[in-house]
């Protein structure tokens, strides 16, 4: 099958069916025989395409008969791929691009509507230099959401933080291409070790900027290497590291991990104990308890107990027992857009952000009564912004006078401990810190 096929069918699969890009990509990369710059041409087209579509879908409405919103579904696919390759990808030919859009049109929707895409497409390559949305009199919100192609409720979330320079450039930022980051093993392999095999393999590798095991990896298939499935490695991102260092668990300490799945800050967690201790991880999903399982043995990580459980509930048989807990909470996950462009495809309203607001407190409010005299909860989301964060955090110590926010700053690298706001957030962000952008508060239980 030829690769923009593929791309068309999983692009199908997560923009209609509305599955998760990494699950659907593993779904149709892996069980081939594709050669690796294939896979990475249909990754380009699909992420490439997810990313653009908000600017995509105007450009379409401004070379089409119809509007977008009133195509049918797979042809504004083929549609949005094939302007996709003409606008972004240098290497792809202009024909080649209306060409293969056209054939696609014909297998999945018959002959009149690859007239249609022959028509769309051949109309903007005609007149790409006369289309000029940006001129057209936008409010800033529709002129950034078009710019950089996000929709309008995460613009609107950055302005009502930033001040337009600062959003402008976390757009653009989340746009780019991220460099993937792993975590050192510790508990199987020494860096020395590590680092050998590294140059044994002829990889390039540079060390983190903030956390010691973190390395930065040229290697394009991390996940199928030896390195990763002998446990060597976990992917994970350079921010995320931070966050169970923040927590600063011991090795005798009993840590609880209320949203775990599928396990990246738990099993460094267990990694920083020296695998003793223990710790307890929750998660709402059946089937993400089995993701912890699979990378804590993949790891040999063995003070994990994993259990399904609603952490917006209290578990009774937990309270007060806790050194140290973590509320990873879930989120709109704005800060991760560089590798999951697909949240861009989200269409939350305010009552949407409201609900998910009251998960986060209940999470954050349940699990705090795990925490012993003198222990810490962390709190932490992948997204920007007061709303999901230090609002949640205002209302919770509101409540909760027994609580304050503990300084983190002599757990960070100086250049991060600069970082920490006033009242003891901290935000991290792609375009100042190149991770993903992650939000972290401790909080100490005094009585
Ligand atoms: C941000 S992710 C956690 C990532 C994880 N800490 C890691 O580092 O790999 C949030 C997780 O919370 C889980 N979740 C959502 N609602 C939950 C709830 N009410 N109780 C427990 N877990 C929940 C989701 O299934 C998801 O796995």
């Amino acid at each position: 099958m030829n690769q923009r096929n593929t791309a068309f069918k999983i692009l199908y699969d997560i923009i209609i069916k509305k599955g998760y890009s990494n699950i659907v990509l593993n779904k149709y990369l892996n069980n081939n025989e594709l050669r690796d710059i294939d896979k990475s041409f249909i990754k380009e087209i699909v992420f490439g395409t997810i990313e653009r579509k908000q600017t995509l879908d105007q450009i379409i409405d401004h070379c089409s008969s119809k509007g977008s919103k009133k195509i049918d579904n797979k042809i504004l696919i083929i549609l949005e791929m094939g302007l996709y390759q003409i606008i972004y990808m240098d290497k792809v030919p202009q024909y080649a691009a209306i060409s293969e859009a056209v054939n696609l049109a014909k297998e999945y929707a018959g002959i009149h509507a690859s007239k249609f895409v022959n028509a769309v497409l051949r109309n903007y390559a005609r007149n790409s230099a006369k289309i000029d949305i940006l001129r057209s009199d936008k409010n800033v919100v529709e002129y950034l959401a078009f710019k950089y192609s996000y929709p309008e409720w995460i613009v609107k979330r950055l302005l009502n933080n930033y001040d337009k320079a600062a959003t402008e450039d976390i757009l653009k930022s989340l746009n780019e291409k991220p460099q993937i980051s792993i975590r050192l093993n510790t508990l199987k392999i020494g860096s020395k070790d590590f680092e050998k095999i590294l140059i044994d393999k002829g990889l390039n590798f540079k060390k983190g900027s903030y956390v010691d095991d973190a390395y930065y990896i040229d290697l394009k298939n991390i996940a199928g290497d030896e390195i990763y499935k002998n446990g060597f490695m976990q992917i994970q991102d350079e921010g995320a590291m931070i966050i169970s260092k923040v927590l600063s668990p011991n090795p005798d300490d009993l840590i609880i991990d209320v949203c775990s799945a599928p396990g990246g800050k738990t099993t460094h967690i267990s990694q920083l104990m020296n695998n003793k201790g223990k710790v307890i991880a929750f998660d709402i999903h059946e089937h993400k308890i089995d993701l912890i399982r699979m990378n804590c043995k993949r790891l040999g990580v063995n003070n994990v107990d994993a259990y399904v459980f609603d952490s917006t509930k209290i578990n009774e048989k937990y309270i007060e027992k806790a050194d140290k807990v973590l509320a990873d909470v879930p989120c709109t996950g704005i800060g991760i857009i560089r590798k999951k462009p697909d949240i861009k495809l989200k269409n939350y309203t305010d009552e949407d952000i409201k609900k998910l607001n009251n998960i986060q407190y209940n999470i954050l409010s349940s699990s705090s009564k795990y925490v012993k005299k003198g222990g810490y909860i962390l709190y932490s989301t992948c997204t920007i912004g007061r709303e999901e964060n230090m609002n949640i955090i205002d209302r919770f110590l509101g409540e909760n006078k027994n609580f304050e926010i503990s300084d983190i700053r002599p757990l960070l690298p100086d250049k991060l401990a600069s970082q920490v706001d006033n009242k003891g957030y901290l935000q991290l962000l792609p375009n100042i810190n190149n991770t993903d952008g992650f939000f972290i508060c401790k909080l100490k239980r005094n009585n």
